[in-house]
């Protein structure tokens, strides 16, 4: 294969994602904003920071320097958080000479407007520019110690998600392809506030009927703001709606539960993002959906709760036992 990528992001999920595409044989450049780290990085062959462990294959290498992507390939696949990805594109652009192709593994919304990242992408270089979304249950360590995983490679371009899916694709790394990029991105990015609200009531000590019921009613208010805003009822049965969900509200390598079991035991949201040390794309997901649910008029509770715990200091109990509280009503 002589193929090329580069990965933008060196946290835990973009590192996982590069040596994914390097063992696949594909000539494969890691950048990162900070060059010391980047520094660390070239010297140990592992990034020790978020993926200690895990030696970089030989075809893989790693720069800070936006301009050295520029020039490597027309491929880039950005793993930044949310509120890194647009001024990251925006850095990058001012590297370009040639087209350039767009895939993205972040989870989130752009905080400012509560845009889809899709909408960021197509701003910032054009409505033309083949574009897609990775998305699904894939823990970073999970893919990066080659154990079995299945992700959703969501594209309006059928070509560049195949494109996409013969560089990551593997027997390990399987992908399937979905046109329905609105509903892919809604899931992956409204599942992590559904796993503070999980972790947060499984900290408070309620059972496994409660965590269950939290998953169903919140897959349930994923999909009405998801259908709001233009994507497709199926797309959340699948990998990157439910199977994301069931993934980060069940286990404890999700960041998101593990945030709010801390503040279901009684830390405050700083002490509890402090003892986390990464990336918890929820916290302004919960905001960014609450927003959202507000402005489309749809009904979101237990993101209205979650929200109100992370931004209104209400007490986790009494976001749990307003959720009770509400009226007797059909299911749907
Ligand atoms: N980890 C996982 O299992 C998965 C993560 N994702 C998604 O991937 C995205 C990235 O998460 P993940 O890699 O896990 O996060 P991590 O916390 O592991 O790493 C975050 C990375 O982002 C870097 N960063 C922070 N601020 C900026 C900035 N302003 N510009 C550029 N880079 C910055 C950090 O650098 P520094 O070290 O200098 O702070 C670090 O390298 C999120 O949207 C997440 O939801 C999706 C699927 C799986
Ligand atoms: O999105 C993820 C796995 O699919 C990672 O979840 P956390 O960010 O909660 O760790």
């Amino acid at each position: 294969m002589n193929k090329k990528i580069a990965v933008l992001g060196s946290g835990s999920w973009g590192t996982a994602l590069a040596i994914l595409a390097a063992r696949n044989g594909c000539r494969t450049l890691l950048w990162g904003h900070n060059p010391e780290h980047i520094a660390l990085l070239a010297q140990d062959r592992q990034n020790q920071r978020y993926l200690p462990g895990l030696v970089f294959p030989e075809n893989l290498s790693v720069t800070s320097d936006l301009a050295e992507v520029a020039a490597f390939s027309s491929l880039i696949l950005v793993s930044v958080p949310s509120h890194a990805f647009k001024d990251t594109l925006l850095k990058f652009k001012a590297h370009l000479t040639n087209e350039i192709q767009i895939a993205w593994a972040t989870k989130g919304f752009n905080p400012d407007d509560g845009c889809l990242l899709h909408e960021v992408v197509a701003d910032i270089f054009s409505a033309q520019t083949p574009a897609a979304l990775l998305s699904g249950p894939s823990f970073a360590k999970e893919v990066a110690a080659d154990l079995p995983t299945a992700i959703t490679i969501a594209s309006s371009q059928p070509d560049f998600a195949n494109h996409l899916a013969d560089i990551l694709h593997s027997e390990r790394f399987r992908t399937y392809t979905n046109s329905d990029l609105i509903g892919v991105e809604v899931g992956g990015a409204v599942k992590n506030v559904m796993a503070i609200a999980a972790g947060i009531a499984d900290g408070l000590g309620f059972g496994a009927n409660t965590r269950a019921a939290l998953i169903t009613r919140g897959l349930n208010e994923i999909i009405r703001l998801g259908v709001k805003l233009g994507g497709k009822q199926e797309t959340f049965m699948g990998l990157a709606g439910l199977g994301d969900l069931i993934l980060t509200c069940t286990d404890n390598q999700s960041r998101n539960r593990r945030f709010g079991l801390a503040l279901g035991q009684g830390k405050n949201t700083l002490a509890a993002a402090q003892e986390i040390g990464q990336e918890i794309e929820g916290i302004s997901a919960a905001k960014e959906t609450y927003l959202l649910a507000k402005k489309y008029g749809v009904d979101m509770p237990i993101t209205e709760q979650t929200y109100k715990v992370l931004y209104e200091g209400l007490a986790p109990l009494a976001a749990v036992q307003n959720l009770l509280a509400r009226e007797q009503k059909a299911e749907s």
